[in-house]
């Protein structure tokens, strides 16, 4: 799948890739004087017309290398716009062209602060000690005055290009202490550190300042550079077209396997997400307990009534009649159990549909014998649904602490489509690219929405199979995206039931909005 487009926008880069694409321009001509100045005068604009907050005056935190630099236009131009600047310059300036707007903004009138400003002082304080070149934990002096500006005021610090104390590409601090922004203006591309879990409460808001890279250089990257998706992206999303004419077995068949004694409404959640996604008909194994009461909020599924009270796995399996379904969902809430995987692992290799596999599912897989290799066995397409803790059993071996690395290796040996969930969750697919959710809203990290999304994945998974063409993984990524966007936009508010509901919605909107399109 061809989205989003790998522009600007959406590309996810290395510290060292942004560097080379810098280089590039600096060897076509382009001079570094006139590229400070380009990322300088941006990054005044973007301030000037969203922090009216910059009327009570501004602190501009300089560092030593090009990253402070940046900031002295920034804080030049402010001046000149009649805001009230300060500079605060604790490091001997080694790049010259620093020291040159240095001289220039004292020449001109703006103060220079002899000592740290004051952490309870009401002005806003404009970060521009390190970007890219950070390499080391930040001075305890400046790690501590960042705590106490936190503790005391705040909310009231921007970050140019990357916080002072995180590393551009892992998102970890480099020890404990780090500028905590309100927003970050991240110069040219998105670094890949400012996306990970860890990074998110000191980058807060993440701007892109656009330096106007010309495709011929962007090109250059490889091929494979993980791209971001965020809501802006829906409108260009390629839903599961299936023709006009279809009937209810012709939109995609998904059979669910869910729930336990333990997990009853992990059932019911996942058959609400697999409502919302359209499909033509679903079908449910739920223990008896569950499926007694489970027609009554989902009417429209099919109820294989199982006689237990926890799932056997392999009495389900047995029963469905797999030439009838496109997608198969089996795992959330169905707990452990003492089943062997190993026992159902051959009907499910030999099914032809898309399997999604969550939690327990998983869970199951980790302890079997084979573990992940198991997925190499699969005829059919299988996509996984990990949460962290989920992957780390699942394939043990994989270091986690760069989730866009994990899951695409994770992707890569296995022949599986990974959804590794997190703040920002991350999408892997077997020779495709790898994407990763941004801006999405951490107030819906919530029980429940996990077995929405699987229900979600494997109702979108069913509608990929029974499109034309061959099937696409990048469904993966568009069912995750939709699945963020609606819990972030649902209105009612963020439980899972409430989301379910606006995921149908949601997604019927997309879908028309696509009709009218085409027409
Ligand atoms: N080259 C250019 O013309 C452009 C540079 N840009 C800016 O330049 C930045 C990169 O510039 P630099 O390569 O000069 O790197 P930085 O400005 O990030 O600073 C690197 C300097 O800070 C020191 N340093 C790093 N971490 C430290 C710590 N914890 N304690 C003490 N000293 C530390 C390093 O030893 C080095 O001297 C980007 O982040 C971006 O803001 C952009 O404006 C684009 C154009
Ligand atoms: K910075």
């Amino acid at each position: 799948m061809s989205w989003p487009k790998s522009d600007a926008d959406h590309l996810i880069v290395s510290s060292s890739q942004m560097k080379e694409i810098e280089q590039k321009l600096f060897s076509y001509g382009m001079t570094e004087e006139a590229l400070m100045e380009k990322v300088g005068l941006s990054m005044k604009d973007f301030l000037i017309s969203n922090f009216n907050l910059l009327e009570s005056g501004v602190v501009v935190l300089v560092g030593p290398g090009h990253n402070g630099g940046d900031g002295l236009v920034v804080a030049r131009e402010l001046f000149l716009d009649g805001v009230d600047v300060s500079l605060w310059c604790p490091f001997p300036i080694k790049r010259s062209l620093t020291k040159s707007h240095l001289s220039y903004c004292i020449s001109i009138g703006i103060t220079q602060l002899q000592s740290e400003p004051d952490v309870t002082g009401n002005c806003f304080w404009i970060e521009a000690f390190f970007g890219l070149g950070q390499t080391k934990p930040l001075p305890k002096e400046i790690g501590n005055l960042f705590k106490k500006r936190e503790k005391f005021t705040p909310g009231k610090l921007i970050s140019l290009d990357v916080p002072a104390g995180i590393c551009s590409d892992t998102g970890k601090t480099f020890d404990t202490c780090a500028a905590r922004a309100i927003s970050t203006l991240t110069v040219g591309l998105i670094k890949v550190g400012l996306l990970q879990d860890m990074a998110l409460p000191y980058v807060g808001s993440l701007k892109r300042i656009d330096i106007g890279i010309p495709s011929g250089v962007l090109n250059l990257l490889p091929k494979d550079v993980p791209l971001k998706i965020s809501s802006n992206d829906i409108i260009s999303l390629k839903a599961p077209q299936i023709e006009c004419n279809a009937s209810k077995y012709e939109r995609g068949r998904l059979a669910v396997i869910a729930g336990s004694k333990k997990y009853r409404g992990a059932a019911l959640l996942t058959l609400q997400g697999a409502i919302a996604s359209g499909t033509g008909s679903v079908q449910a194994f739920l223990p008896k307990s569950i499926s007694k009461y489970a027609w009554i909020k989902v009417p429209e599924v099919v109820f294989e009534e199982e006689s237990n009270e926890e799932i056997e796995l392999i009495k389900c399996l047995k029963k469905i009649k797999f030439d009838r379904i496109e997608s198969l969902v089996v795992g959330p809430g169905i707990g452990l159990s003492i089943e062997k995987w190993e026992d159902s692992a051959l009907i499910l290799e030999e099914f032809l549909g898309l399997l999604v596999l969550d939690a327990d599912a998983l869970n199951r897989i980790s302890c079997s014998q084979q573990g992940w290799e198991w997925f190499r066995k699969r005829k059919g397409p299988t996509w996984i649904t990990p949460n962290p803790n989920e992957f780390c059993r699942l394939f043990p071996e994989i270091d986690i602490s760069s989730p866009i690395n994990a899951a695409s290796l994770a992707a890569r040996i296995s022949g599986v489509g990974v959804l590794l969930k997190g703040a920002n969750t991350v999408i892997a697919v077997p020779n495709g690219p790898i994407w990763q959710l941004t801006n999405t809203s951490s107030f819906v990290a919530r029980a429940g929405l996990g077995d929405v999304l699987a229900g979600f994945v494997g109702g979108i998974g069913a509608l990929g199979m029974i499109s034309e063409g061959s099937f696409d993984h990048g469904l993966l990524a568009v069912a995750a995206l939709i699945h963020s966007y609606a819990a972030s936009e649902c209105e009612e508010g963020t439980n899972a039931a409430f989301v379910s509901k606006k995921l149908g919605k949601l997604f019927k909107a997309i879908q028309m909005k696509k009709v009218q399109f085409d027409t």
